[in-house]
Protein backbone atom coordinates (compact mmCIF):
# COMPACT_ATOMS: atom_id res chain seq x y z
CA UNK A 1 0.00 0.00 0.00
CA UNK A 2 1.37 3.67 -0.74
CA UNK A 3 2.50 6.42 1.51
CA UNK A 4 -0.28 8.27 1.11
CA UNK A 5 -3.08 5.58 1.59
CA UNK A 6 -1.09 4.50 4.52
CA UNK A 7 -1.39 7.97 6.62
CA UNK A 8 -5.50 8.22 5.30
CA UNK A 9 -5.75 4.38 7.27
CA UNK A 10 -3.93 6.45 9.91
CA UNK A 11 -6.27 9.04 10.47
CA UNK A 12 -9.13 7.19 9.71
CA UNK A 13 -8.16 5.48 13.18
CA UNK A 14 -6.85 7.79 14.94
CA UNK A 15 -9.45 11.11 14.07
CA UNK A 16 -12.64 9.86 16.10
CA UNK A 17 -10.46 9.58 19.58
CA UNK A 18 -7.89 12.94 18.98
CA UNK A 19 -11.54 14.62 18.18
CA UNK A 20 -13.06 13.85 21.35
CA UNK A 21 -9.57 14.60 23.03
CA UNK A 22 -9.54 18.14 21.77
CA UNK A 23 -13.41 18.65 22.54
CA UNK A 24 -13.56 19.43 26.06
CA UNK A 25 -10.98 22.15 24.96
CA UNK A 26 -14.00 24.53 24.19
CA UNK A 27 -14.71 24.79 27.39
CA UNK A 28 -11.74 27.14 28.10
CA UNK A 29 -13.46 29.33 25.08
CA UNK A 30 -16.25 31.29 24.08
CA UNK A 31 -18.41 31.59 20.91
CA UNK A 32 -18.47 34.82 19.39
CA UNK A 33 -21.27 36.91 20.25
CA UNK A 34 -20.97 40.41 18.36
CA UNK A 35 -22.83 38.87 15.35
CA UNK A 36 -25.50 37.86 17.10
CA UNK A 37 -26.65 34.92 14.50
CA UNK A 38 -23.27 33.36 15.16
CA UNK A 39 -24.08 33.40 18.91
CA UNK A 40 -26.85 30.46 18.73
CA UNK A 41 -24.06 27.89 17.88
CA UNK A 42 -23.33 25.05 20.04
CA UNK A 43 -20.37 25.43 21.87
CA UNK A 44 -18.92 22.03 22.25
CA UNK A 45 -19.46 21.22 18.45
CA UNK A 46 -16.13 19.65 16.85
CA UNK A 47 -15.34 18.74 13.61
CA UNK A 48 -12.66 17.60 10.61
CA UNK A 49 -12.79 16.72 6.96
CA UNK A 50 -9.19 15.67 5.60
CA UNK A 51 -9.08 15.31 1.84
CA UNK A 52 -6.57 13.76 -0.61
CA UNK A 53 -5.99 13.95 -3.85
CA UNK A 54 -7.48 10.75 -4.82
CA UNK A 55 -10.57 12.02 -3.40
CA UNK A 56 -10.31 10.09 -0.59
CA UNK A 57 -11.44 11.70 3.21
CA UNK A 58 -11.09 10.85 6.50
CA UNK A 59 -13.23 12.53 8.51
CA UNK A 60 -14.84 12.82 12.62
CA UNK A 61 -16.90 14.36 14.55
CA UNK A 62 -19.43 17.25 13.45
CA UNK A 63 -19.06 17.55 9.93
CA UNK A 64 -22.45 18.02 9.29
CA UNK A 65 -22.48 21.31 11.40
CA UNK A 66 -23.53 23.86 8.64
CA UNK A 67 -21.32 27.17 9.30
CA UNK A 68 -20.59 30.32 7.78
CA UNK A 69 -16.86 31.20 6.05
CA UNK A 70 -16.27 34.48 7.69
CA UNK A 71 -12.96 35.47 7.20
CA UNK A 72 -11.92 32.33 5.39
CA UNK A 73 -13.62 33.78 2.69
CA UNK A 74 -11.11 36.71 2.91
CA UNK A 75 -8.46 34.17 1.06
CA UNK A 76 -10.72 33.20 -2.21
CA UNK A 77 -11.81 37.15 -2.46
CA UNK A 78 -8.13 37.97 -2.46
CA UNK A 79 -7.18 35.59 -5.06
CA UNK A 80 -10.39 36.77 -7.34
CA UNK A 81 -9.29 40.12 -6.52
CA UNK A 82 -5.64 39.41 -7.99
CA UNK A 83 -7.27 37.23 -10.61
CA UNK A 84 -9.34 40.10 -11.61
CA UNK A 85 -6.85 43.10 -11.35
CA UNK A 86 -3.36 41.81 -11.27
CA UNK A 87 -1.08 42.07 -8.45
CA UNK A 88 0.35 45.77 -8.88
CA UNK A 89 -3.19 46.93 -8.73
CA UNK A 90 -4.24 44.90 -5.91
CA UNK A 91 -1.22 46.30 -3.69
CA UNK A 92 -1.74 49.76 -4.36
CA UNK A 93 -5.01 49.26 -2.22
CA UNK A 94 -3.86 46.95 0.74
CA UNK A 95 -0.39 45.95 1.99
CA UNK A 96 1.35 43.44 2.91
CA UNK A 97 2.23 43.18 6.59
CA UNK A 98 0.83 41.52 9.64
CA UNK A 99 -0.44 43.79 11.61
CA UNK A 100 -0.50 42.48 15.47
CA UNK A 101 -3.83 43.58 16.07
CA UNK A 102 -7.24 42.53 16.15
CA UNK A 103 -8.98 41.42 12.66
CA UNK A 104 -11.39 44.32 13.41
CA UNK A 105 -9.00 46.70 14.70
CA UNK A 106 -9.02 50.51 13.01
CA UNK A 107 -5.90 51.40 14.74
CA UNK A 108 -3.21 51.64 12.12
CA UNK A 109 -5.24 52.82 9.63
CA UNK A 110 -3.97 56.25 10.51
CA UNK A 111 -0.34 55.13 10.46
CA UNK A 112 0.75 55.23 7.31
CA UNK A 113 0.38 57.08 3.93
CA UNK A 114 -1.24 56.34 1.76
CA UNK A 115 -3.39 55.26 4.14
CA UNK A 116 -4.31 51.50 2.96
CA UNK A 117 -4.97 48.63 5.39
CA UNK A 118 -2.01 46.91 6.46
CA UNK A 119 -3.43 43.21 4.55
CA UNK A 120 -6.21 41.67 2.84
CA UNK A 121 -6.96 39.55 5.86
CA UNK A 122 -7.79 41.74 8.56
CA UNK A 123 -11.71 43.16 8.05
CA UNK A 124 -10.49 46.69 6.90
CA UNK A 125 -8.41 44.97 4.14
CA UNK A 126 -11.15 42.62 2.93
CA UNK A 127 -13.64 45.08 2.54
CA UNK A 128 -11.27 47.17 0.61
CA UNK A 129 -10.95 43.78 -1.65
CA UNK A 130 -14.30 43.21 -1.89
CA UNK A 131 -14.36 46.71 -3.80
CA UNK A 132 -12.15 46.07 -6.19
CA UNK A 133 -14.47 42.25 -7.12
CA UNK A 134 -15.29 42.66 -11.22
CA UNK A 135 -18.80 42.79 -12.18
CA UNK A 136 -21.46 45.85 -12.86
CA UNK A 137 -23.34 45.54 -9.51
CA UNK A 138 -23.29 44.56 -6.17
CA UNK A 139 -25.43 41.11 -6.93
CA UNK A 140 -23.08 40.20 -9.90
CA UNK A 141 -19.92 40.67 -7.56
CA UNK A 142 -21.50 38.67 -4.97
CA UNK A 143 -22.73 36.24 -7.71
CA UNK A 144 -19.22 36.05 -9.32
CA UNK A 145 -17.87 35.40 -5.63
CA UNK A 146 -20.33 32.50 -5.41
CA UNK A 147 -19.75 30.90 -8.62
CA UNK A 148 -15.49 30.84 -7.83
CA UNK A 149 -16.15 29.68 -4.58
CA UNK A 150 -18.64 26.73 -5.33
CA UNK A 151 -15.77 25.68 -8.10
CA UNK A 152 -13.30 25.56 -5.57
CA UNK A 153 -15.43 23.45 -3.33
CA UNK A 154 -16.80 21.70 -6.51
CA UNK A 155 -20.49 22.08 -4.38
CA UNK A 156 -22.86 23.55 -6.48
CA UNK A 157 -25.27 23.78 -3.29
CA UNK A 158 -22.88 26.76 -1.79
CA UNK A 159 -25.19 29.68 -1.00
CA UNK A 160 -25.47 32.74 1.63
CA UNK A 161 -27.01 32.02 5.33
CA UNK A 162 -29.29 34.45 4.95
CA UNK A 163 -29.78 34.74 8.64
CA UNK A 164 -26.42 35.85 8.98
CA UNK A 165 -26.10 38.01 6.41
CA UNK A 166 -28.77 39.97 7.74
CA UNK A 167 -27.21 39.89 10.98
CA UNK A 168 -24.15 40.92 10.33
CA UNK A 169 -25.28 43.94 8.18
CA UNK A 170 -27.55 45.02 10.77
CA UNK A 171 -25.07 45.01 13.38
CA UNK A 172 -21.28 46.11 11.24
CA UNK A 173 -21.21 49.21 12.87
CA UNK A 174 -17.53 48.82 12.76
CA UNK A 175 -17.02 47.30 9.63
CA UNK A 176 -18.93 50.53 7.96
CA UNK A 177 -17.25 52.71 9.62
CA UNK A 178 -13.84 51.59 8.67
CA UNK A 179 -15.25 51.44 5.09
CA UNK A 180 -16.32 55.34 5.07
CA UNK A 181 -12.89 56.01 6.63
CA UNK A 182 -11.45 54.16 3.93
CA UNK A 183 -13.75 56.33 1.45
CA UNK A 184 -12.47 59.41 2.69
CA UNK A 185 -8.96 58.58 1.95
CA UNK A 186 -9.74 57.13 -1.15
CA UNK A 187 -8.64 54.37 -1.08
CA UNK A 188 -12.30 52.51 -1.35
CA UNK A 189 -13.99 53.52 -4.35
CA UNK A 190 -17.77 52.98 -5.46
CA UNK A 191 -20.97 53.21 -2.89
CA UNK A 192 -19.60 52.19 0.12
CA UNK A 193 -22.79 50.71 1.40
CA UNK A 194 -22.65 48.31 -2.12
CA UNK A 195 -18.97 47.19 -0.92
CA UNK A 196 -20.06 46.46 2.24
CA UNK A 197 -23.12 44.03 0.93
CA UNK A 198 -20.47 42.28 -1.23
CA UNK A 199 -18.52 41.80 2.12
CA UNK A 200 -21.08 40.79 4.28
CA UNK A 201 -22.39 38.32 1.65
CA UNK A 202 -19.32 36.16 1.25
CA UNK A 203 -18.66 36.46 4.95
CA UNK A 204 -21.79 34.46 4.94
CA UNK A 205 -21.34 31.68 2.71
CA UNK A 206 -22.44 28.47 4.26
CA UNK A 207 -20.06 25.46 4.27
CA UNK A 208 -19.23 22.52 5.94
CA UNK A 209 -16.05 20.82 7.06
CA UNK A 210 -15.66 18.68 3.88
CA UNK A 211 -16.17 22.19 1.22
CA UNK A 212 -12.89 23.68 3.67
CA UNK A 213 -11.41 20.72 2.69
CA UNK A 214 -11.73 20.68 -1.00
CA UNK A 215 -11.34 24.41 -1.00
CA UNK A 216 -7.84 23.37 0.75
CA UNK A 217 -7.09 20.73 -1.60
CA UNK A 218 -6.81 23.69 -4.35
CA UNK A 219 -4.16 25.54 -2.50
CA UNK A 220 -2.54 22.70 -1.83
CA UNK A 221 -1.77 21.94 -5.21
CA UNK A 222 -1.01 25.21 -6.15
CA UNK A 223 -4.35 25.98 -7.24
CA UNK A 224 -4.77 22.76 -9.33
CA UNK A 225 -7.71 20.83 -8.51
CA UNK A 226 -6.59 17.39 -8.57
CA UNK A 227 -9.74 15.72 -8.61
CA UNK A 228 -10.64 16.96 -12.00
CA UNK A 229 -7.05 18.27 -13.65
CA UNK A 230 -8.42 21.86 -13.49
CA UNK A 231 -6.19 24.58 -13.00
CA UNK A 232 -8.33 27.05 -11.03
CA UNK A 233 -6.25 29.58 -9.60
CA UNK A 234 -2.68 31.14 -11.14
CA UNK A 235 -0.39 29.35 -9.38
CA UNK A 236 1.64 32.87 -8.38
CA UNK A 237 -1.47 33.98 -6.78
CA UNK A 238 -2.05 30.32 -4.24
CA UNK A 239 1.68 31.91 -3.52
CA UNK A 240 0.67 34.98 -2.41
CA UNK A 241 -2.38 34.07 -0.57
CA UNK A 242 -0.39 30.62 1.16
CA UNK A 243 2.03 33.75 2.57
CA UNK A 244 -0.39 35.67 3.98
CA UNK A 245 -1.52 32.82 5.65
CA UNK A 246 0.76 32.53 7.56
CA UNK A 247 1.76 35.48 8.48
CA UNK A 248 -1.94 36.61 9.11
CA UNK A 249 -4.44 33.52 8.50
CA UNK A 250 -4.78 33.05 12.30
CA UNK A 251 -5.11 36.99 13.11
CA UNK A 252 -2.34 37.71 15.70
CA UNK A 253 -1.94 34.07 16.56
CA UNK A 254 -0.29 33.33 13.55
CA UNK A 255 3.51 32.95 14.93
CA UNK A 256 1.96 30.99 17.62
CA UNK A 257 -0.01 28.74 15.40
CA UNK A 258 3.15 28.68 12.53
CA UNK A 259 5.20 27.57 15.56
CA UNK A 260 2.56 24.57 16.73
CA UNK A 261 1.20 23.90 13.91
CA UNK A 262 3.43 24.68 10.89
CA UNK A 263 0.71 25.07 8.22
CA UNK A 264 -0.92 27.66 6.37
CA UNK A 265 -4.45 28.52 7.69
CA UNK A 266 -7.42 30.44 8.00
CA UNK A 267 -9.85 30.96 10.64
CA UNK A 268 -13.24 32.52 10.85
CA UNK A 269 -15.13 33.88 13.30
CA UNK A 270 -17.91 31.05 13.24
CA UNK A 271 -15.16 28.69 14.32
CA UNK A 272 -13.84 27.32 10.87
CA UNK A 273 -10.41 26.98 10.08
CA UNK A 274 -9.49 25.75 6.53
CA UNK A 275 -5.58 24.58 6.44
CA UNK A 276 -3.74 22.23 4.65
CA UNK A 277 -0.18 20.22 4.13
CA UNK A 278 1.26 21.64 0.60
CA UNK A 279 1.20 18.80 -1.99
CA UNK A 280 -0.81 16.37 0.13
CA UNK A 281 -3.75 17.49 2.09
CA UNK A 282 -6.91 19.98 2.25
CA UNK A 283 -8.14 20.30 5.33
CA UNK A 284 -11.40 21.56 7.11
CA UNK A 285 -11.80 22.06 10.99
CA UNK A 286 -14.92 23.65 12.79
CA UNK A 287 -15.01 24.39 16.50
CA UNK A 288 -17.09 27.41 17.37
CA UNK A 289 -15.37 28.00 20.46
CA UNK A 290 -12.81 30.68 19.89
CA UNK A 291 -9.51 31.46 22.20
CA UNK A 292 -8.42 34.96 23.19
CA UNK A 293 -7.41 35.38 19.67
CA UNK A 294 -10.29 34.00 18.07
CA UNK A 295 -9.48 31.28 16.55
CA UNK A 296 -11.16 27.82 17.59
CA UNK A 297 -9.75 27.05 20.42
CA UNK A 298 -10.78 22.71 19.87
CA UNK A 299 -9.92 23.36 16.26
CA UNK A 300 -6.57 24.58 17.16
CA UNK A 301 -5.73 21.88 19.55
CA UNK A 302 -6.59 19.33 17.27
CA UNK A 303 -4.35 20.92 14.22
CA UNK A 304 -1.39 21.46 16.63
CA UNK A 305 -1.62 17.39 17.88
CA UNK A 306 -2.05 16.22 14.35
CA UNK A 307 0.81 17.82 12.94
CA UNK A 308 2.93 16.92 15.26
CA UNK A 309 1.69 13.37 15.38
CA UNK A 310 2.05 13.30 11.40
CA UNK A 311 5.01 15.77 11.06
CA UNK A 312 2.99 18.21 8.79
CA UNK A 313 4.92 21.14 9.55
CA UNK A 314 6.44 22.92 6.40
CA UNK A 315 9.04 24.03 8.68
N1 LIG B 1 -12.83 37.23 11.99
C1 LIG B 1 -13.85 37.11 11.18
O1 LIG B 1 -14.21 36.02 10.79
C2 LIG B 1 -14.51 38.40 10.87
C3 LIG B 1 -15.53 38.36 9.76
C4 LIG B 1 -16.80 39.02 10.12
N2 LIG B 1 -17.70 38.91 9.02
C5 LIG B 1 -16.60 40.49 10.45
O2 LIG B 1 -16.67 41.28 9.57
O3 LIG B 1 -16.41 40.89 11.57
Amino acid sequence: MNKVNQEMDRLDSLLPEWVENSRPESAHGRVAVYIPELSKAQWDLLGISVLNADGRYSEAGDTEFCFTLQSISKVFTLILALMDHGEEAVFAKVGKEPTGDNFNSMMKLELIQPAIPFNPLINAGAIVISSLIQGDSAQQKSERILQFFRKLAGNEHLTVDSEVYRSERETGHLNRSMAYFLLDKGILEGNVEEVLDVYFRHCSIQVKTADLARMALVLAYNGLNPLTGEQLIPRRYVQIAKTFMITCGMYNGSGEFAIGAGMPAKSGVSGGILTFVPGRLGIGVVGPSLNAKGNSIAGVHLLERLSREFDWSMF
